[in-house]
């Protein structure tokens, strides 16, 4: 119900319900026979849905994003089903978790996507607005492998846990806000 609620309040593609259904079944068939994703019960699966698009509410636009490490689809595949008119690049090494981006790509026929199956810090030929991140390593190590594909106005949105607060007094953060959903802390860090 939760996500239902969500959804009055942000601007998504009219499509997103419909491609979220799709996504769920396809990642509770893939994700048992390929150990893609830990909870895959439907509730966990919406639950995640909606800690991957809850920023909507309240970041700037953007035109292009790079989701780092996406995994199963989080936050990176969730964003791009949300709205297709951005470009959206998945980073994500590992290949039966490409793969599984792939097909759910070609099902929904979402042309706004490119998968990249590499390592982040080896992609240097792309350059986004907005650089975005749940699960995969510390503030400071992500800014870092990122290097390659930022612009001088690139914004990013990671996914934080409670270590937080220690991470930004570490890089000593200037221009970024903390939002704050249950468990989730997301860390904003606006560009120029
Ligand atoms: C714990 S999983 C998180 C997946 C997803 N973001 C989520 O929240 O469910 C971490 C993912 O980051 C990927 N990863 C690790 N190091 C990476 C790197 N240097 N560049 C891109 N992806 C990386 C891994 O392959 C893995 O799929």
């Amino acid at each position: 119900m939760a996500l239902e609620k969500l959804l009055k309040e942000i601007n998504v593609d009219k499509e997103f319900e419909k491609r979220c259904e799709v996504f769920i079944s396809l990642l509770q068939k893939w994700g048992r026979v390929h150990n893609l994703s830990g909870r895959l019960s439907t509730e966990d699966i919406k639950e995640n849905i909606e800690d991957s698009i809850s920023p909507l509410k309240f970041i700037d636009s953007y035109e292009s994003f790079a989701d780092i490490g996406t995994g199963a689809g989080y936050p990176g595949l969730i964003l791009a089903m949300a709205n297709s008119k951005a470009k959206a690049y998945l980073i994500e090494p590992r290949q039966k978790r490409v793969s599984f981006l792939n097909f759910v790509k070609n099902s929904l026929g979402l042309e706004n996507i490119d998968i990249i199956a590499k390592r982040v810090e080896t992609v240097d030929n792309i350059k986004v607005d907005l650089i975005t991140s749940r699960a995969v390593t510390n503030t400071k190590l992500l800014l870092s492998l990122t290097e390659g594909i930022k612009k001088d106005n690139t914004s990013y949105l990671f996914y934080k846990g409670s270590l937080l607060k220690e991470e930004i007094e570490e890089i000593k953060l200037n221009n970024y806000s903390v939002v704050n959903r249950n468990e989730r802390n997301y860390l904003y860090i606006k560009g120029n």
